[in-house]
Parts: structure tokens; sequence; C-alpha cells
């Protein structure tokens, strides 16, 4: 990012212009992982960590990764700044092959990928002002300009006056917000946040997930994040990775991902954040029909559409749908929702699911539930 753009806080296509295609996914602030995999020897053996990962991540876009843990989100993470390098296949980053970088291309590569860390690792002797001098200091920039350059990272995060403070003095949201300042001084094209949130509470979670999309739209920069909080994601990530063994298990929008998840790893991550069945409901759920009056219950999620045509689905099913459960909200502009229906008998579950691919029927209830 040049200079101008951000003392002036512009996203990079306000300076250049229109961004082509190409510069999107090979330009200044893209990474593309082309068939990565990282084994670890241990004592205990050998652990692949990654597997194949192809992936493109797009100039300028708020990017999560996600997964159980021991998934390899950290492992691929850290591929992005050499701080491990893959086993096979290769990571670019703004088109460039970073295995063939040598020492002071590496050093270079890392001034353009600021860092951010669950527990901060601020340095606890130093002040916020020589926290967030540190990496101009060590890249032998001009004390006057690391002044103006500290300054201006601060002001970025909201933390002028607090300068001379130490980190013991400093709430945890504080203490990221120097983290952030410190990661932006270098005046980087792409953030890495790992579990940036993880250790602040709701409220602070929020200001700070409210910071980092702030940066991202004013400076233009990409931010890739890591995270066992769904909600972060939801929150402020554009497209997401779900990752299982080191595989790819699915990724796409958020919106899309979330509002539909195909993988059973994106369905466990995610079942914190379902609207779940009424108790009442799931107390009489019974996996199997018991008997020729029991009562089908059909679960239907949709996402990025309108709500499917109820009368549309009684039409098909040739017998009387009752409504049981419903809930609709909105991830980025896209409605993302949640029908439950009790098909009575002689229902065409067949039917009914040829008019809503998405329909399943998830078990019985009696005619009296
Ligand atoms: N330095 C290492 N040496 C040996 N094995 C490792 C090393 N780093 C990671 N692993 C293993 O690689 C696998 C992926 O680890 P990784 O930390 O990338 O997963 P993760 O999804 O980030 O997990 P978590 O959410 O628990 O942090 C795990 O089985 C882990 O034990």
């Amino acid at each position: 990012m040049t200079d101008a753009a951000f003392s002036a806080g512009l996203r990079p296509s306000a300076v250049q212009g229109v961004v082509s295609l190409d510069s999107a996914v090979r330009g200044p602030g893209t990474v593309r992982f082309e068939g990565v995999g990282k084994v670890f020897h241990s004592s205990a053996g050998e652990v692949q960590a990654l597997k194949d990962i192809s992936l493109d991540i797009r100039a300028g876009e708020v990017f999560g990764i996600i997964g159980r843990s021991g998934a390899g989100k950290s492992s691929l993470l850290r591929t992005i700044n050499r701080l491990e390098a893959p086993t096979t296949g290769r990571v670019l980053v703004d088109g460039q092959d970073i295995s063939a970088l040598q020492e002071d291309g590496l050093v270079r590569l890392r001034r353009r990928i600021g860092m951010i860390f669950q527990h901060f690792n601020l340095l606890s002797a130093k002040t916020v002002r020589e926290n967030v001098a540190l990496p101009l200091q060590v890249a032998g920039v001009a004390r006057a300009d690391i002044t103006a350059r500290v300054d201006e990272a601060l002001k970025l995060v909201g933390l002028e006056g607090k300068d001379a403070t130490y980190p013991s003095r400093l709430s945890g949201g504080q203490k990221q917000r120097v983290g952030i300042a410190r990661a932006l001084v270098s005046r980087p094209e792409i953030l890495l946040c790992d579990e940036a949130t993880s250790a602040l509470d709701p409220e602070t979670t929020l200001s700070i997930l409210e910071l980092l999309r702030d940066i991202n739209r004013r400076l233009g920069l990409t931010i890739i994040l890591i995270t066992h909080e769904m909600s972060v994601i939801r929150e402020i990530c554009s497209r997401v990775v779900v990752l299982e063994t080191g595989e790819i298990a699915e990724e796409g929008p958020v919106w899309q991902v979330f509002g539909a998840p195909r993988h059973p790893a994106t369905q466990a991550l995610l079942q914190p954040l379902q609207r779940d069945l009424p108790a009442d409901l799931v107390a009489h759920l019974r996996p199997t029909s018991q008997g020729p009056r029991d009562r089908a219950v059909i679960d239907i999620r949709y996402a990025g559409r309108a709500a499917p045509d109820l009368s549309v689905l009684a039409q098909a099913a040739g017998a009387g749908l009752e409504l049981l459960s419903a809930g609709v909200e909105r991830i980025q502009g896209h409605s993302v929702g949640r029908i439950v229906l009790a098909a009575g008998p002689g229902t065409d579950l067949a039917a009914v699911q040829a008019a809503e691919t998405t329909a399943r029927v998830i078990g019985y209830v009696s005619a009296n539930d």
C-alpha cells in the first residue's frame, strides 16, 4: 500500500482505479494456495496437517478459516508469512511464489503481512509507543518518520493519548488495539488474525471487529482470520473456508456456507448458532415412524432466496402440512432461514422433496404431539 493511500485512509481501488479480476486474485493483497500440503514430524510420528489445499484469497476481502481443533487452521495461516513452509505445493502472495524468497525477500514479505494474536504478544517493559514503534526500528526507519507513523497508527486504532502507558495498565481490548497498531505501522497489504478476539469479552470483541471492518474498508487491507467463534465469521467475513483433518471441507460466501452448510464438519461447527428446534418438539421426536397416524417432521433450510412457498409444498404433499417453527435472519444482505413442518398421514414425502430439494425428514411425532 502506498504511503499516500495509508495516510488518506483510502482503498487501493480508489487510488489505482478499477481493479481487474486478475489483479484481484494475483495482485497486491492476494494469496493463492496451490496444492499445499504440510507434514509435521514429531516423536509420535508423522502428522499430515494440510492436504492438497488450493484456494484463492482476493485483495481487500475479509476471509475466515474455520475448522475443529487440529483441523490445520494455524498451519495454513502460518504458511502465508512462511512461519511454516509447505511440504508440498506452493503459496503465492501478490502472485509471487514465497518459497523462492531468500532471507532479505522474506523480511520484506513479512513487512507486507501484519499479524495479530490471541494473547496480543506485547512487550510488558515497553510503552504503547515503544511496542508499536518496534517493527519500524527493526526496519531501520528514521526516528522522525517513526514518530509520525506511530502517531498515525495509534490514531487509526483510537489510542491517541495512550502512547506513554504500559500494557499492564490497559484493558484486553486496548491491548489488542496496540497489537493492531503494531501490525499496521509497517503499512501491510495483508493482516493475519490468529484468534484475535478469543481472549476478549463479547462487547470488546464487537468493538475490535468493528475496528477491523473499519480498517478493511478504509485501507483496503486483506484480512485473513482464524477463529473458533462462528459469530465472528458471520459478523465480518465475506468468504470462509472450512478445514477438516487438513482438507477443504467446503468454501464459499459466508451467507451460503452458514445458511446451507453441506459438510458434517460445518454443521457441527455451526450447531451453537443454529436456531434450535423448540424443546418440546425435540422431546417428542422419534427417529422412526411408530404407526400409520404418525406425522413426519420436515426440516427445510434455505439461503440467498425467498422462503419456499408453503401452498406449493402443501399441494405437492397432497395432505395437510402444519407449520411447527420458522425463523429467518439476514447475513450479508441474504435471507437465511429454517422452516419445520409436520406432515400428516398419507403425505407424499418424495413429492415434497422434489418440490423443495433441501427438505429433509428429521423424525416423526405422533398425531397428538
Ligand atoms: N510443530 C508441530 N509439530 C508436530 N505436529 C504439529 C505441529 N504443529 C501442528 N501440528 C499438528 O498438526 C495438526 C494441525 O494443527 P493446527 O495447529 O494447524 O490445527 P488448528 O486447526 O489450528 O488447531 P487448534 O484450533 O486447536 O489451534 C494437529 O494434529 C497438530 O497436532
